[in-house]
């Protein structure tokens, strides 16, 4: 349904443009229909980037994204309005964010309906606002007609949830959706999201630092490091044997509810600057195992199992 083909997106950074970032670099995943895939990795890995190519908030350097075949930046104005804002809507980390302050949170759904939703009279409009609210485990009557400093955080991320499925999209993008929410109400939104999926059979990407969350909600698994997918396919393969050093070291850094914190040193700094021009794997300046010719070229992807694939030299 979606598709990424060797997606690049660099930007220049640091003063007068003085480095690339390739911050996406040559990325390719599929994302079928009704599969939740989560895209997993440290702090400044690509994955917003990703997020923001595939909304067309920007246009990849090099590469294609395809939508039910076609290339998104074939759309024109109208089309990518009409369709492919219709059938691809997105969720992001803060809820508050997404809210006017001096508006009523009421308002969010204006947009939908003016885009998207056109034809509706305005007593069925209430009555498909008032759905979707339940949908998502809200009562209307406590959420309509207030102001956001009025509702909790996870309140309003619900009311953002059910704007985004109001037009049962074909693909959902949650973008750290659920990272200011609390620990209960975060599987709340996990299972709403799964249920949704099973109910309309809308896709679901969704991007997450949290292994545990990743885990939770997907059916595959993209891992990233540093602009380059390590590691990719089934969720369950992947962290039942996780294949690459970093994809390892990720999941031996979730903390244990057993284990009490104990003090084991403080990581080397990691050289950010140099991390773009290392031609090799980016993560070889971390890796236990990096040899030679992890610095020489990147390596191939491999699948040493059934979908299951990993991009490391330990498994040529
Ligand atoms: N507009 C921009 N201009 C310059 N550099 C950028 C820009 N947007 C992102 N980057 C850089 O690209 C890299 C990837 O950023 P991105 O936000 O995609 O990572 P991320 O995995 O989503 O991280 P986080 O979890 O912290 O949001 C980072 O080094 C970031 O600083």
């Amino acid at each position: 349904m979606l598709e990424l083909e060797n997606v690049t997106k660099t930007f220049t950074s640091g003063l007068f443009g003085g480095y690339e970032i390739r911050a996406v670099d040559g990325v390719s995943f599929k994302v079928e229909e009704g599969e939740i895939v989560s895209l997993i990795g440290e702090s400044g890995s690509g994955k917003t980037t990703i997020g923001k190519l595939i909304l067309r908030l920007i246009k990849p350097t090099s590469g294609r994204i395809l939508f039910k075949g076609e290339d998104i930046w074939s759309f024109d104005k109208e089309r990518l309005r009409r369709y492919y804002y219709k059938n691809v809507q997105a969720v992001f980390q803060d809820p508050f964010a997404s809210f006017n302050p001096l508006h009523k949170v009421d308002r969010v759904f204006d947009l939908v309906f003016k885009n998207f939703l056109g034809n509706v009279g305005e007593e069925e409009k209430k009555e498909m606002i008032k759905r979707s609210l339940e949908s998502v485990g809200l009562n209307p009557s406590e959420v309509l007609g207030k102001y956001p400093h009025q509702l909790s955080g996870g309140q309003l991320q619900r009311i953002l949830i059910a704007r985004a499925l109001l037009v049962e999209p074909s693909l959902l993008i949650a973008d750290e959706a659920v990272s200011m929410l609390d620990a209960s109400t975060r599987i709340d939104i996990l299972n709403l999201l799964g249920e949704f999926r099973d109910r309309v059979g809308t896709s679901v990407i969704f991007i997450t630092h949290d292994l545990a969350l990743g885990y939770y909600i997907s059916d595959k698994v993209v891992i990233m490091y540093r602009g380059r997918i390590v590691e990719w396919g089934d969720a369950e393969k992947i962290f039942n044997n996780p294949l690459h050093p970093y994809t390892r070291m990720l999941l031996e850094s979730v903390p244990d509810l057993n284990v009490k914190w104990e003090f084991k040193g403080i990581e080397p700094e990691r050289e950010e600057e140099g991390i773009y021009e290392i031609q090799g794997c980016r993560y070889a300046p971390r890796c236990p195992y990096a040899r030679e010719e992890c610095y020489k070229k990147p390596p191939q992807t491999t699948q040493p199992e059934k979908n299951h694939h990993v991009a490391c030299y330990l498994y040529k």
